[in-house]
């Protein structure tokens, strides 16, 4: 196993092998132009380089690909089923290994990215245990005759992520596409290359025929040649609204069928009548998971203004108390952001949210650790802001940070239509004790997952997706399947044809 011998502290890692997957192994690309590195987010510190794919690379993974789903494309789902209960088996065993490469590379807690793991190899199971219910529908019709529905797959899907969960996207995209008999060809983020090869050598090791997924590292460019080649069948994204419109279009030149899961601004909603210590962790869980760089978080955090006061009170003082640090620390609850220019960003939206009138409860600059080889990483502390307005920028806009907006509201008509008036729709979570409420504002609220008295618990069983401009199609839950397969109609006549000629 490559990675078995890793150290697991930080700022000891070097990249050493070929980050990309092709036909069984890790491989060089074979036009790989434009080299980039790969840091560590937590000391700042270059661990190596690695090429970016060109059109030739792209080209030979989506041919392996091909080879790989005529093969594939013909097991019975419960053959597929053993080998991706078999993989997620092996993710389960390497756990550690593959959370600590995550964390290395991605700066979130390395007691977060166990959970990420372990939401990973469960979407693995969930999808193995479909697999063999993938079925079609049988229709009787006039004299005998009938038809049948038959859900097949799609070919070479390709599957593009972001850098926040780069594990767990993958595992969000792949389960489904090879449970319905896909092969599938991933690109990660060129910020976080690395754990995604250690998927492609799992399902290689649990017997997926060589090929079936294939791994090309590359930015925008790489990206194109995926989408706009003419053997790919479905493009499955997951990133920006910006880069979502683009691939959008380019899928539109060849009616590619695409999945978005995009940004949000999600609202949480808290009444006077929550519990006001669960409301307080949800807003917590809603906001600073892996440094706020999540995509569904409840960043517009509504309080009912009997209990502003309260709430804020509490809120902060449990802010100031994540421990930020070195992420391989059992102890650290917030690691560090994913770059200095995105740090930046963030604390850039935050002088801005000053200008215009918020006011900093907590949090809000950079933050340097004592342990010196931490000292340029890019950590900041989690922010509270009060004072906000649904104009201002921190309000509008997706921060992608540990940056909450407190905003006060008085009732539950002005509530929903300020928690909806935005192009995102991505989440929203409701904390009220009053039952028909509760119903009643998810009800109302635009977007593709709510919450009731809770946040950011994310089963596998559930789908998981936007509205508006957070995107469109599901991942994960019985709903993923369609994303991933074609329903083809066999009409069988029984009698003989009547002719109208
Ligand atoms: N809804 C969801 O499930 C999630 C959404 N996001 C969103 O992602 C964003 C942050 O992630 P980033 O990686 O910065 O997003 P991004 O949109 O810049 O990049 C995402 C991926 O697309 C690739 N890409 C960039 N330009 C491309 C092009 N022209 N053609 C094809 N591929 C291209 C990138 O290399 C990367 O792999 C946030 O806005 C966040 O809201 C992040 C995680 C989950
Ligand atoms: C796991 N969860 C719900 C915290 C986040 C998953 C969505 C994303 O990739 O940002």
């Amino acid at each position: 196993l490559p990675f078995a011998t890793m150290s697991s502290k930080t700022g000891t890692f070097h990249l050493q092998q070929p980050l990309n997957y092709r036909a069984g192994a890790r491989i060089q690309p074979v036009d790989g132009s434009h080299s980039e590195e790969v840091n560590e987010p937590a000391t700042g510190r270059v661990m190596g380089k690695f090429l970016f794919s060109g059109e030739k690379e792209v080209d030979l993974a989506v041919q392996s690909a091909k080879a790989a789903f005529k093969i594939w494309s013909q097991k019975s789902g419960m053959e597929r089923s053993r080998v991706l209960l078999e993989a997620a088996r092996i993710i389960r065993e390497r756990r550690e290994e593959i959370a600590t490469m995550e964390t290395i590379n991605n700066g979130k807690s390395i007691f977060e990215a166990r959970v990420d793991i372990d939401i990973s190899w469960q979407c693995l199971e969930y999808y193995a245990g479909l697999a063999g219910a993938i079925a079609g529908q049988h229709i009787q019709l006039p004299g005998g005759s009938f038809a049948y529905t038959r859900r097949e797959a799609l070919g070479v899907c390709v599957g593009i992520g972001a850098w926040n969960y780069p594990f767990q996207i993958a595992c969000w995209k792949s389960a489904p596409a090879l449970a319905c008999g896909n092969a599938m060809i991933y690109k990660p983020s060129p910020l976080t290359p690395i754990s995604v090869v250690m998927l492609a050598e799992i399902f290689t090791q649990a017997g997926v025929p060589n090929g079936l997924f294939n791994v090309v590292q590359g930015g925008a460019a790489t990206g194109q040649f995926l989408c706009q080649h003419q053997d790919v069948s479905k493009v499955s994204f997951t990133g920006s609204v910006p880069t979502g419109i683009k691939i959008m279009e380019m899928s539109a030149k060849g009616i590619k069928p695409v999945t978005l899961e995009l940004g949000g601004k999600s609202p949480l909603i808290i009444f006077s009548d929550s519990i006001l210590e669960n409301a307080v962790n949800g807003a917590l869980m809603a906001n600073f998971l892996t440094q706020g760089e999540v995509c569904c978080n409840g960043t517009r955090v509504f309080v009912q203004r009997e209990i502003l006061e309260a709430f804020t009170k509490e809120v902060v003082k449990r802010t100031q108390k994540i421990k930020i640090g070195d992420p391989l620390l059992e102890d650290t609850r917030m690691g560090a952001l994913i770059s200095r220019p995105h740090l930046e960003r963030v604390l850039g939206f935050i002088t801005q949210a000053k200008e215009q009138g918020a006011k900093v409860l907590c949090g809000g600059e950079p933050y340097v650790p004592d342990d010196a080889k931490l000292k340029n990483g890019y950590y900041m502390r989690p922010c509270v802001l009060g004072d906000c307005r649904d104009d201002m920028t921190c309000v509008k806009e997706e921060i992608f940070g540990p940056v909450m907006s407190i905003l006060p509201f008085d009732t539950e008509e002005e509530v929903l239509e300020r928690a909806n008036n935005t192009t995102f729709g991505l989440a929203g979570g409701v904390f009220t004790r009053d039952i028909q409420r509760a119903h009643r504002v998810v009800a109302a609220l635009q977007a593709g997952i709510c919450f009731i008295n809770n946040y950011n618990v994310s089963p596998v069983e559930l789908p998981f997706g936007g509205y508006k401009m957070s995107g469109f199609g599901r991942e994960n839950g019985q709903a993923g399947i369609e994303y991933y397969s074609q329903l083809k109609t066999v009409c069988v006549e029984m009698g003989d044809v009547e002719s109208v000629f």
